[in-house]
């Protein structure tokens, strides 16, 4: 496998300036589908994460009981809501979006893996699968077969371990996990310290990033970036390598000022406008 560093020469290889011709519909529509009970911080997280990072519109489609909480804490966000009032039983939705992150916050209710079999046999969006959305894939592996080539999956290490069962080394995780972007031909982003994204033959390790992250909502927060890149036509390999660069890069620039402690994911969120005009000063 080739190894390759993501650092700020190869991500502006891959940046894409927003154009001065740009309205919110060139900039693509993303779609957030997650959350359940006590759980919809991580949407409101990853649908902010994906407007600040560019895309033109965001659609978020929650249960029933995130409602209020979204519209009043992020009122750009259009919302649509599950008939259910504390997890999502059937995802629909009329909006022809560019792209779609699934998983975060979506609990693994019974009713809600049905409709997550059912959307996956039926969608045909760029797509990233996180969280609750990979756990279960995990249990149940003949999914696998419905998840397209190029989607893009964020597991965290246990996430991962469930997906592709444990190793005794880094290199036998990677092995195993290169094993499973080969024949599904998936890209694999392996949050950690450092980051990896496995896409194709090549693996990408990230230099951006620190211990701040280590917060609840940070994976959320990336999905929504990553989602964000992706409605914007970012190639899923390109949307994933920039969103973990300027991910991290949130938290090296918000850690001078807040440290590691007190840096929380919102923080993220609030840090993405430093992280994309220091790629713009080079254009
Ligand atoms: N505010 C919110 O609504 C939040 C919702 N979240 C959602 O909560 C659900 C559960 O996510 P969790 O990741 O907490 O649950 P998991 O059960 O997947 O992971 C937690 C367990 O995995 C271990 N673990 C976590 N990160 C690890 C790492 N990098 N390396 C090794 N072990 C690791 C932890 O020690 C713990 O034992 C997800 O759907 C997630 O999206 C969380 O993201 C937290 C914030
Ligand atoms: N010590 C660390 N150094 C760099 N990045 C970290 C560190 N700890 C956590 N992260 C990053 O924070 C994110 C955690 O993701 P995840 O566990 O899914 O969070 P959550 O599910 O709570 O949103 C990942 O992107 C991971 O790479
Ligand atoms: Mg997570």
């Amino acid at each position: 496998m080739e190894a390759l560093l993501i650092n700020k020469h190869e991500i502006l290889k891959r940046y894409k300036p927003v154009s001065v011709q740009a309205h919110k519909g060139t900039q693509g529509h993303a779609l957030i589908i997650g959350g359940s009970y006590g759980k919809i911080g991580s949407i409101i997280l990853a649908s902010k994460a994906s407007l600040k990072s560019g895309c033109g519109l965001v659609t978020a489609l929650i249960p029933k009981c995130g409602y209020t909480s979204i519209q009043t804490s992020f009122p750009e966000a259009m919302v649509i809501t599950d008939k259910e009032e504390a997890y999502i039983s059937e995802i629909e939705f009329e909006i022809i979006p560019n792209a779609i992150a699934i998983g975060m916050g979506i609990g693994q209710h019974e009713t809600t893996q049905k409709a997550f079999i059912k959307f996956l046999k039926n969608n045909n969006k760029p797509l990233l699968i996180d969280a609750d959305g990979i756990n279960i894939l995990s249990k149940n592996k003949e999914l696998f077969d419905f998840v397209s080539e190029q989607t893009i999956l964020t597991p965290h290490r246990k996430e991962l371990q469930r997906l592709i069962g444990d190793w005794s080394s880094e290199e036998e995780m990677i092995e195993k996990a290169a094993r499973l972007t080969e024949s599904k031909k998936w890209i694999i982003v392996i949050k950690g310290a450092p980051t990896q994204i496995i896409s194709g033959n090549a693996i990408y390790t990230n230099s951006t990033g620190n211990q701040a992250l280590a917060t609840a909502g940070s994976g959320d927060t990336l999905s929504g970036i990553i989602a964000g890149l992706l409605a914007q036509g970012y190639t899923p390999e390109d949307a994933a390598i920039l969103g973990v660069y300027i991910h991290g890069l949130t938290a090296d620039i918000g850690s001078k000022s807040l440290g590691y402690q007190a840096f929380i994911a919102s923080d993220i969120i609030e840090n993405l406008g430093k992280a994309f005009l220091s790629l713009d000063e080079n254009f």
